[in-house]
């Protein structure tokens, strides 16, 4: 077998082109630019490529953004009032807290302060539950991104066993709700699973989100495996590479992500997915 490649790249392109022409839709029918605020605290270069990369995908999608660069300072108050102030901004439909924050900010209260149907990232304690008892209404970005890139394979997901390596908050434990809902048989493996790369071995579809890289082995990947690469890890020379070894992994499954070009854009493109889907939900309030 040798892994066709899924293009995460291209389908991102897609998915926005289709929403452009939505945003256009709504500019014809007298509606609101869909609207997304972006709060980045502190000065983590990494976060400050990802946040400049979102509000030039809501200016292309033609979405209105509006953005708060605020000082590593910021105190607890000081941002959960601005959080109070964006949920009552009636031209605000998503809002976005680039996370890491800061050590001294509590980031799970300040989700938590995000109004749930202005939680574009998914991250609310409400739309984790809704996921969870299988009635979605905003999904994390990242998982549902993932979903997307699955269904393009024309695959039918029912009675897979899927395998998803890292159980964050942002990725692991949505991405087994999403898996779980699609009908796979799910597993989830952590810093306690005893026997890593037997669970690899026995995935049908494999979704790796440590940050670790070569921490998946391409030997173990499961003849015919579909193979979904978070990570993201930046080498010396500067390139980016996944937590899977990519070539031995692509010897053996159908299909594979690659890095870059793979999960990354289609978390972007989730995120507008999100905005667009929180602006017809405000439409409707
Ligand atoms: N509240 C919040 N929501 C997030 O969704 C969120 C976050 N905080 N903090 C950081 C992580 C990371 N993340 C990425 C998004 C896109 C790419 C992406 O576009 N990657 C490109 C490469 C980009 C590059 O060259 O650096 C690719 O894989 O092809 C990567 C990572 C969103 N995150
Ligand atoms: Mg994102």
């Amino acid at each position: 077998m040798n892994a066709k490649i899924i293009d995460g790249k291209q389908i991102a392109q897609n998915i926005r082109d289709s929403i452009s022409e939505k945003v256009q839709k709504r500019i014809d029918n007298g509606k609101r630019l869909p609207g997304l605020a972006v709060v980045l605290v502190g000065e983590d270069p990494a976060s400050e490529v990802y946040v400049r990369n979102k509000k030039a995908d809501c200016e292309k999608a033609g979405f209105k953004s509006f953005s708060y660069d605020l000082p590593a300072s910021t105190s607890q108050d000081e941002l959960l009032k601005l959080v109070d102030d964006l949920n009552s901004n009636p031209e605000v439909d998503g809002i976005l807290v680039q996370l890491p924050l800061p050590a001294h900010l509590k980031s799970d209260l300040i989700l938590e302060r995000i109004q749930p149907n202005k939680d574009v990232d998914g991250f609310h304690p409400y739309n984790l539950g809704r996921l969870a008892q299988r009635l979605p209404v905003l999904r994390p970005c990242t998982p549902k991104g993932i979903i997307t890139l699955l269904n393009s394979t024309g695959r039918d997901m029912h009675g897979l066993k899927a395998t998803i390596v890292g159980a964050s908050n942002i990725v692991g434990r949505p991405m087994a709700l999403e898996l779980l809902l699609a009908g796979c048989t799910v597993t989830v493996t952590h810093r306690f699973t005893k026997d890593l790369q037997k669970e690899v071995s026995e995935a049908d579809v494999l979704v790796v989100a440590v940050g670790k890289p070569g921490l998946v082995k391409g030997e173990r990947v499961k003849e015919g495996a579909i193979v979904i690469d978070v990570g993201i890890n930046r080498q010396d020379d500067g390139k980016l590479i996944g937590d899977v070894e990519f070539e031995p992994a692509a010897a053996r499954a159908s299909w594979i992500t690659p890095v870059p070009g793979g999960v990354g854009p289609m978390t972007r493109a989730a995120l507008l997915e999100n905005t667009l889907q929180a602006a017809e939900m405000h439409d409707s309030e």
